[in-house]
């Protein structure tokens, strides 16, 4: 299905094209269409009028039953679902056959049980001294924000959109969203299953375009819209608030971080070096929680990164960075790198495959040492397949290296020790921190970074809970 925009139930392909490319070997394939403001003008103005109109009258119930109803349409499209991945991001096909798409029927099925099964407070009130009872019934009643602007990008392009499409539309609100222009195709499938579900026009809307003075900021600038969820850059959560902040509409924003990995010398070494190849090189490290930097407690630092260097080697299957520039910023850092005084253990440059990959944006698996805290390669995030590992002598020094940062998204703590894991945990400045794991999750829990890493938390109640309104009702008994 060619990228199309999706405006009051109706798909159309307005606007100037722009090409898109495969990831995998720079082939154009395929064109999307840039949304003109009039297109964005209306998206707004058909979920305004859907909220006035029979999906603002749905009942909870309803709408569980709808979400459910996009899970089955998405997982009866899966292979689609899988090749249109595939073809946008350049991933390997297993990665969005066993994450990205299972994950995104997995975000409309756990939103629907999460909201149907929602209870709400009520307290019972004696106020003293009050004429007639002095009592009262306070209960709470949870109401759409409204027009919901959603903002996604092109590293898990299905699983981070339905993240924030899912839980929107569990609560009520009536959606635009708008997928990064780098990964059209999946929204627009699902804008295809939305309509075969039969969702009242304008609930759901798609826009496609750029961000910056394109399409994206005139949706996050629109005075028609009521709350923005976004997930990419800081950067760009910077230029999103500024335009939040003309109408004062509230943000939920997952950032960009520089996630550490903390490796005690009691660890588990074979466990923290796998764990670790998954961490930092998983989807070539395009995964705003991969690790990029390691700190591993002195006695075992060569032993680790002799064993991680050897793994990352001996890689072979990874795909791509998404786009031209974004391999050209990937290698802009490992230069920088070198540039800075680092050791390159591992990779560094720009693999040869000999085949038609060879066009494509790859860039080799890459592991650094050597470079001090103040490193611009140790602060700034690279969102490439790449990490640096640096030793610490104590637990404490662990926690102010890990902490010495300007994100706060995710932390691993690799231990066999049970009791420093819970000392340290709760001490490192990150939204998650997983022990001896990395990226296992459970859609209850909340999900979110401190410090540039973004505002506000989604998962399960948390994203339910941005997504609506409590209002309190009190009545006089
Ligand atoms: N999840 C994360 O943490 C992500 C981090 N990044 C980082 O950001 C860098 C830049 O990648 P981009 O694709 O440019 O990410 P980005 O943050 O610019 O793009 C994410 C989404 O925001 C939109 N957008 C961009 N500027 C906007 C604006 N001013 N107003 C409204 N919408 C806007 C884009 O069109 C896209 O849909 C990457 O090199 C990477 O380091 C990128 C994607 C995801
Ligand atoms: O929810 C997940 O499993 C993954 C989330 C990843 C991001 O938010 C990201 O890469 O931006």
């Amino acid at each position: 299905m060619k990228p199309a925009h999706y405006v009051n139930g109706v798909f159309t392909t307005t606007g100037t094209a722009f090409p898109l490319f495969s990831p995998v070997d720079g082939s154009q394939v395929g064109v999307v269409p840039e949304a003109p403001h009039d297109v964005v003008d209306a998206a707004v103005r058909a979920a305004r009028t859907a909220l006035a109109g029979p999906w603002g009258r749905t009942s909870v119930e309803e709408r569980c039953s709808m979400l459910r109803r996009i899970a089955d349409g998405i997982e009866a499209r899966f292979d689609e679902f899988v090749e249109a991945e595939v073809v946008d991001t350049g991933k390997p096909r297993e990665l969005a056959a066993t994450v990205d798409i299972p994950r995104a029927i997995g975000n409309f099925r756990s939103y629907a049980d999460l909201a149907y099964g929602r209870p709400e407070r009520a307290y019972p009130t004696t106020v003293p001294g009050w004429s007639g009872s002095g009592q009262a019934l306070n209960y709470t009643v949870r109401r759409p924000l409204g027009v919901v602007a959603i903002i996604s990008p092109w590293n898990l392009p299905l699983l981070l959109l339905t993240w924030k499409v899912a839980p929107a539309l569990a609560a009520g609100n009536a959606v635009v969203a708008k997928p990064s222009e780098e990964t059209p195709s999946t929204a627009t499938l699902l804008a295809a299953v939305i309509d075969e579900v039969g969702l009242p026009a304008g609930a759901f809307n798609l826009v496609h375009g750029h961000g910056a003075n394109a399409a994206g900021e005139h949706l996050t600038s629109h005075p028609g819209v009521d709350a923005i969820a976004f997930t990419g850059a800081s950067a760009t959560g910077t230029a999103i608030m500024r335009s939040a902040a003309d109408h004062i509409t509230p943000v939920s924003f997952e950032l960009g971080g520089k996630n550490a990995a903390l490796v005690f010398a009691d660890a588990d070494l074979a466990e923290a070096v796998e764990g670790t190849v998954r961490s930092s090189f998983t989807h070539s490290g395009q995964i705003c929680l991969c690790t990029e930097r390691v700190y591993v407690q002195r006695p075992r630092f060569e032993e680790f990164v002799d064993a991680l260097a050897e793994r990352v080697r001996a890689l072979k299957d990874y795909g791509p960075m998404i786009s031209a520039e974004h391999r050209d910023k990937v290698l802009s850092y490992y230069r920088l790198a070198v540039e800075e005084g680092a050791t390159v253990v591992a990779g560094g440059g720009v693999p040869s495959f000999g085949d038609g990959r060879d066009g494509g944006f790859h860039v080799e698996p890459t592991v650094l040492t050597g470079l001090p805290q103040t490193a611009r390669t140790v602060r700034e995030e690279i969102f490439g397949p790449v990490c640096h590992v640096a030793p610490f002598d104590d637990e404490d020094e662990a926690v102010r290296l890990a902490n010495d940062s300007p994100y706060g998204l995710a932390a691993t703590v690799w231990t066999t020790d049970l009791s420093r894991a819970h000392r340290v945990a709760p001490r490192v400045e990150a939204g998650i921190v997983w022990v001896n794991c990395w990226n296992l999750r459970d859609l209850r829990t909340p999900f979110g970074g401190v410090k540039a890493s973004g505002i506000g938390r989604e998962g399960g109640e948390y994203s339910l809970d941005f997504f609506s309104e409590p209002v309190n009702v009190c009545v006089k008994i």
